[in-house]
């Protein structure tokens, strides 16, 4: 039996057959099913614009969950319960006279979790109808990323929302904050002493963060290339998890207090100007290579691609963040599609020690490093030097890892996706791992100078090809500073 109750709620999820609902939400409300962790009273509205037969889109939702839940974890007995919980709907978001059939279906007593898996640029007319339906009132609305492609637009996204919504029920999705990793990080830095007297520029060098991911842009052109690698990846995930990395330890665990902390680091990012553009940013676009063996086509070469585009699938970035605790710790960041290998992971680099008693060729041995790793093999490594054994060995350096595997060390439990905990959150109306609007504009502002300043210079990304670690000006931006990139990498 699960350790928690969750309360009934009605769900609707607006964009039920697009690629998030069919991939990643109904797995995730499967998976929370079979954990037992949907009340028996919770009811599914698939929402669609897509006309037909309801028996065979809920078919077609049925397909999906064989196809993108592991076989092991698919139970029919469980299938069956969670599909009988479901409901389709044909509705034109836009259109305020469809709202009357889904206001037929939602319970009046239990909270509407309201889940737009559509463009950012329908979320407004989604809040209005809903509103006019008389169902704001009890609804909780989940908003996907990107909200906006720059600051601008997505203000304009937030106010259309606000008018109908206030704040404590407005659920922003990052899935980064959904990783059992990611909340780790809060765990790791606030419920151990161990790391917050070192947590700072007198203790650390340097910090990395890398996203690295193997999959092109997966039949998603249409978005991708009006996107690009700064807005799909860096404003959200990477500064999400810059800003866990370097806040002050928040008075509580409220959302308000998690998000006030997460604020204060993004205003203190320094601009990163156009006369320092060229040392500070690398963009790439992949070209034709291999992944994992497998010949595959350039970005340009793309379904649906413009040979023209100039859109960058890979960043590189070195953040300074203006404050007491980090002047002069630079943070790495490094993303990018068709990369050789799938990896998140943060590099925490340690000062050398002050004073240098060993051999002084084993010098650069030394350096201590705590490598979170977000995915795969999920887990923590913290590298310390001790000596070699050995009789004949004097006093010789090594370095090691003291590690913790998750899937390892806990091996009972199954790591869940971040969508099962971020709709479990939403469920229970805990906002903590959801972001708030004025972190949203914070990062939509630091981007936009950057974008700003690409377009100005007017540089074409630096082509890569698929299956390497990106352009070589990566590396350069980094050895430039006398580091390199940590590992195999
Ligand atoms: N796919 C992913 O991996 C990720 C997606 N996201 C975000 O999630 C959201 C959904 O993305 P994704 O699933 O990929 O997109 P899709 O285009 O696959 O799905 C969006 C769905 O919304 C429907 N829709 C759009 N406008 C209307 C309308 N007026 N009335 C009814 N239906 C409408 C579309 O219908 P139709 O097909 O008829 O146009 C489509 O089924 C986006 O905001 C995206 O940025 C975020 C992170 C990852
Ligand atoms: O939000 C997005 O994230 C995925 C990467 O997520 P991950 O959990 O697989 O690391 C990325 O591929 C996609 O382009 C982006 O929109």
């Amino acid at each position: 039996m699960p350790a928690i109750t969750v309360d009934a709620t009605t769900f609707a999820l607006f964009g039920a057959l697009g690629d998030l609902a069919l991939r990643k939400l109904f797995p995730a409300l499967y998976q929370l099913d079979r954990a037992g962790l949907l009340h028996a009273d919770t009811r599914i509205l698939a929402l669609s614009r897509d006309t037909g037969d309801a028996g065979a889109h809920l078919a077609r939702i049925d397909q999906a969950l064989r196809k993108h839940v592991s076989a092991t974890q698919l139970d029919e007995d469980v299938l069956s319960r969670f599909m009988a919980r479901l409901d389709y709907l044909t509705m034109d978001f836009r259109n305020q006279a469809d709202y009357a059939s889904l206001a037929e279906k939602v319970s009046p007593v239990l909270p509407l979790i309201a889940y737009f898996a559509t463009p950012a640029s329908v979320y407004g007319a989604i809040c209005e109808n809903l509103a006019h339906a008389d169902l704001a009132d009890q609804t909780r609305v989940v908003l996907e990323k990107p909200i906006g492609h720059d600051l601008e637009s997505s203000r304009v996204v937030n106010e259309a929302v606000a008018q109908y919504f206030p704040e404590s029920r407005i659920y922003r999705i990052d899935h980064y904050l959904g990783k059992e990793t990611v909340q780790n990080l809060i765990a790791l830095r606030f419920a151990n002493s161990l790391f917050e007297t070192q947590w700072n520029q007198h203790h650390i060098s340097h910090v990395e963060i890398t996203v690295a991911e193997t999959v092109g842009i997966e039949g998603r052109w249409g978005y991708f290339d009006q996107a690009g690698q700064l807005r799909d990846m860096i404003q959200n995930h990477l500064l999400q998890l810059l800003c866990l990395i370097a806040m002050d330890p928040p008075s509580d665990l409220t959302a308000d207090s998690i998000r006030d902390e997460k604020v204060k680091v993004l205003k203190a990012l320094a601009p990163i100007t156009p006369e320092r553009l060229g040392r500070y940013v690398v963009r790439g676009q992949y070209v034709a290579g291999s992944v994992g063996g497998k010949a595959v086509p350039g970005y340009l070469e793309e379904e649906n691609s413009n040979a023209e585009s100039s859109t960058e699938t890979f960043v590189a970035l070195r953040a300074d963040i203006c404050n007491w605790r980090w002047s002069g710790v630079p943070f790495y960041l490094r993303t990018g599609k068709r990369m050789g290998e799938k990896v998140s992971q943060i590099v925490i680099h340690f000062k050398e020690p002050p004073f240098y008693i060993f051999a002084p060729e084993q010098r650069s041995l030394i350096s201590n490093r705590l490598i979170i790793r977000l995915q795969p093999d999920e887990g923590i490594s913290l590298q310390v030097m001790t000596k070699e054994q050995g009789l004949d060995k004097g006093m010789h350096l090594r370095s090691g890892p003291l590690q913790l595997n998750f899937s390892q060390t806990y091996k009972s439990s199954r790591i869940p996706d971040a969508y099962e905990r971020l709709l479990l959150e939403v469920m229970q109306g805990n906002q903590n791992l959801f972001v708030r609007k004025d972190e949203i504009e914070y990062a939509w502002k630091w981007c936009d100078q950057l974008i700003d300043g690409w377009s100005r210079i007017g540089e074409p990304p630096k082509a890569y090809p698929a299956g390497s670690w990106g352009p070589v000006a990566s590396i350069a931006l980094i050895t430039r500073d006398g580091r390199s990139w940590y590992g195999d990498l």
